[in-house]
């Protein structure tokens, strides 16, 4: 109900009170995304990955600290509804000029939703739709930084531009050789470009903020010419003798998906209107949801609120049923799907078969453990939703016994509001994106394809190692093929810290007979790993194993893994690069025969 007089005069202080909570929450956020770059000169590297995954949960305790401050000073649990709906009010005329005003609603919605009872959730009380525009914001203060600048070369121009877009960035290290660096960019952008004429509009727009993550800054931008929108992005990194070097020049949409994919740690960007970062990031990649690119700045609360409102939108405009997600069943996980919407929903089941010994609460924490560690490309990110209604009717018939039977705790099927529709709510599911379980890919895939996805598999494990993840269970089952045929692991109930593990050769037998009878011959450990046990289970397929072993038969030997965890216990960081390596200079540099025209591509 509009309320007709704004006459209660606790409801302004109340919506200055939330606001003070989001603006706090805001500040804290900038400062720690700002002292990145810090970080990054200083090499601080288990600094820039601590200051991660600690900003993760920022938002929850800024959330708690308003509910409390609420509830202490103004009672705010007892209040009429009447009252609230003139703190919404009013919180919408304070964010008239606010630079983060999508973020600040999603926050009121947090708040209110911990203080109200939820039946107090009327679509007309939280912000199920923007109120107020993200739209053209800027800060019009002098001295704010725009949020992207724009040069104007010609051709002959480029090379003092590129130059100049690196430099503008004031990094407080030295470069090796930037006119080096700059060079090999020229020679890429040629390549990219190919004799692409200059048309008058020709211009390089380009964030005002690096993005930083792990060992990396990214200078992140768009070549415009004529009607041609270029992506590129140019990764910084530090080398062997600690100066800065231009390791990349990654073209292309592509090429920026895999950088801001969904399996890769959030980016830490100092951004006043992080509406407009995601509008000129759209423009990059249109095929990213905005949701996901909220995601990948950080602003997770935000992308999971825009996440829902796409996937009530899609329901909305679609018909299918969610079914039973194709594949082998999980043991302690329910998977179910929508065929036409990307995303996959996974519902802890109440008990499990034996085999499985773990519980609610040590899975929510394994998943609590991606969420927050560098998934380094190769573990899916999950949104985790509460009280989730779906729509009875669209749900397969099978799908509901199974989670009548599986998940009783968790699923209730009612009409809640009372609005003649059955809803069926679920009390806790992830939510993750949609890949192809790789068993079912290399069933349908041609040799070649096979070839590839046993190459990835090994080196999704390889990288996932260096990351310091042992992942537990690595049949083919648990691990899914993405849109850029990356191989990326996704069950996590198994998964441990490598440092947390000891992994052993398989003692010899006392005897042939002991050997052959299947059983163990040796104690065992709740943390022992055994390498060389591994190949039973993965490689029955002859042409799987034929692979494997050509490329990956170090995973099953002990020392590999033994090795790995030394170094991570020594303190070593390892490289993780987010594009592929024959995009690196100096891979490119190194493969180059002396003779060879520099613009001229090479396979490494
Ligand atoms: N992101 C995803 N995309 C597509 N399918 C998925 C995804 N996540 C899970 N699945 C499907 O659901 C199945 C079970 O998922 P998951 O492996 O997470 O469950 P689990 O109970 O932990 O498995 P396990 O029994 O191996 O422990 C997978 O084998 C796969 O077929």
């Amino acid at each position: 109900m509009f309320p007709q007089q704004l006459n209660d005069t606790r409801a302004f202080e109340i919506a200055k009170a939330l606001l003070d909570g989001f603006n706090r929450h805001y500040r804290l956020f900038r400062e720690t995304s700002a002292a990145a770059k810090q970080r990054f000169e200083a090499a601080d590297w288990a600094g820039q990955q601590r200051a991660q995954r600690e900003r993760i949960v920022y938002y929850d305790l800024r959330v708690q600290e308003a509910v409390e401050r609420l509830r202490s000073e103004f009672r705010a649990h007892e209040l009429p509804m009447d009252v609230w709906h003139q703190v919404k009010l009013h919180y919408i005329g304070l964010l008239t000029n606010h630079l983060q005003p999508e973020l600040a609603e999603t926050f009121f919605n947090s708040v209110t939703t911990k203080i109200l009872h939820r039946s107090y959730f009327h679509n007309d009380f939280i912000f199920v739709r923007p109120a107020i525009s993200t739209e053209y914001i800027e800060n019009d203060e002098p001295g704010s930084l725009p949020t992207f600048r724009v040069y104007y070369p010609t051709r002959d121009s480029l090379r003092e531009t590129l130059h100049r877009i690196v430099t503008n960035f004031q990094l407080q290290r030295e470069f090796d050789d930037l006119d080096r660096d700059v060079d090999l960019v020229l020679q890429a952008v040629d390549r990219e470009f190919g004799d692409m004429r200059i048309r008058t509009n020709f211009q390089v727009q380009v964030l005002s903020s690096l993005f930083f993550r792990n060992k990396g800054a990214y200078i992140v931008g768009k070549f415009i010419n004529g009607y041609r929108e270029i992506p590129f992005s140019l990764p910084i990194l530090h080398d062997e003798r600690g100066r800065l070097y231009i390791d990349a020049a990654l073209f292309g949409e592509d090429q920026l998906q895999k950088l801001f994919s969904f399996a890769r740690a959030y980016f830490m960007v100092e951004m006043e209107v992080p509406a407009a970062y995601v509008h000129f990031l759209r423009s990059l990649m249109p095929h990213k949801p905005r949701s996901e690119i909220y995601n990948a700045l950080g602003l997770h609360k935000q992308g999971k609120n825009l996440f829902y409102r796409d996937f009530l939108f899609h329901l909305r405009h679609s018909s299918d049923k969610f079914r039973i997600a194709p594949g082998i069943k999980g043991m302690v996980m329910l998977v179910f799907d929508l065929p036409s919407f990307p995303y996959v929903f996974k519902v802890i089941k109440d008990f499990f078969p034996p085999q499985k010994d773990t519980t609610r609460e040590q899975i929510q924490a394994k998943y609590r453990l991606v969420k927050q560690h560098d998934r380094v490309g190769r573990m899916a990110d999950t949104l985790e939703y509460s009280n989730v209604a779906f729509p009875f009717e669209r749900f397969e018939e099978d799908l509901v016994q199974e989670l009548l039977h599986y998940c009783p705790s968790q699923v209730e099927i009612s009409d809640r509001d009372g609005d003649g529709q059955v809803e069926l709510i679920i009390r806790h599911v992830y939510i993750e994106r949609r890949m192809i379980p790789l068993n079912i890919y290399l069933q349908e895939a041609t040799p070649g394809q096979v070839e590839q996805a046993v190459i990835e598999y090994g080196n999704a494990i390889k990288d996932l190692v260096a990351a310091n993840i042992f992942p537990g269970d690595m049949l083919w089952k648990n691990f899914g093929v993405t849109r850029h045929d990356k191989v990326v692991f996704y069950d996590y109930d198994e998964i441990e810290y490598l440092t947390d593990c000891n992994f052993r050769r398989v003692p010899p037998a006392p005897n042939e007979e002991v050997e052959m009878s299947g059983e163990i011959w040796y104690p065992v450990g709740p943390r022992d790993i055994f390498p060389e046990t591994f190949g039973p289970f993965l490689l029955g397929n002859e042409k799987v194993r034929d692979v494997f072993m050509r490329h990956h038969a170090d995973l099953l030997d002990p020392e590999f893994w033994q090795g790995h965890k030394e170094r991570i216990l020594a303190g070593h960081m390892h490289d993780v690069f987010p594009y592929d390596t024959c995009h690196r200079f100096r891979v490119r540099e190194r493969t180059a025969p002396a003779e060879r025209p520099v613009d001229e591509p090479v396979v490494p």
